[in-house]
């Protein structure tokens, strides 16, 4: 198992998101994270992550913290360093390879080497997102958190992350993924576990699901 959770609960000051969620993720999983808007999948994912603590309950990770990657609504870019300067300081940060050809490489997967150069602060929000991708896929994570990373993507980039996902899962990584396309990405998963009425909905195979269809709030 990669990670763990045991009876996992979170509030908000007074306000109870989810109780007692438990779940396991062995290597080479991709997990689908899925629930109604306000479910509170981001907030599950950022616990996983080691982001925000759980009010109550237990996680525990089999590997390393460095060993985690987190792509999330916030992209982290360094506005006034360029895509090169911005995944080199990752790189470095990491004891990656970081010579101008590893860093084309790395870019050019994300279809972003003709901006290379740029100033990450002018990127629109789908070359954020992409640059976002590229340093999260770079340090090749054994388990690898994405909060709808195909938010903005065009239709070559959603490709460019559906590779990356797959080859994660290929070599053995696990990847939990909250995506903003749920029937599409289905037949991308081996797992779906389900946020539903502040508990657990579903947790098994992703050939098993029956997506609810339900986009109502949760709760408020
Ligand atoms: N930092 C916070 N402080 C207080 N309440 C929060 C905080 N973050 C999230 N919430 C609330 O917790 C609930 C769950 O939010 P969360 O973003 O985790 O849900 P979600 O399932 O990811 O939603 P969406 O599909 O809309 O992105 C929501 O009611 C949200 O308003």
């Amino acid at each position: 198992m990669l990670i763990r959770l045991a009876d996992v609960s979170k509030f908000y000051g007074s306000k109870l998101v989810f109780k007692k969620l438990s779940l396991e993720l062995p290597a080479g999983n991709v997990l689908l994270l899925v629930g109604a808007n306000g479910a509170g999948k981001s907030t599950l994912l950022r616990i996983m992550a080691g982001l925000s603590r759980p009010s109550t309950g237990e996680v525990s990770l089999d590997i390393g913290p460095e060993k985690t990657g987190y792509v999330g609504h916030q992209t982290f870019i360094y506005a006034k360093l360029s895509a090169v300067e911005n995944l080199r300081f990752w790189a470095g940060l990491h004891g990656l390879d970081t010579s101008e050809k590893a860093m084309l490489e790395a870019l050019d997967r994300v279809g972003l080497k003709k901006a290379a150069f740029e100033e990450a602060g002018s990127f629109s929000r789908g070359m954020a997102q992409r640059l976002s991708l590229a340093r999260a896929f770079m340090t090749r994570p054994d388990l690898l958190f994405l909060d709808e990373p195909g938010t903005g993507l065009d239709k070559r980039s959603t490709a460019v992350l559906h590779r990356e996902i797959e080859g994660a899962r290929e070599r053995g990584a696990g990847v939990v993924w909250i995506s903003h396309d749920v029937s599409g990405d289905l037949k991308r998963a081996d797992l779906v576990f389900a946020i539903a009425g502040k508990g657990c909905g579903y947790f098994g195979p992703a050939a098993d699901y029956v997506p609810t269809g339900a986009v109502a709030e949760e709760g408020a």
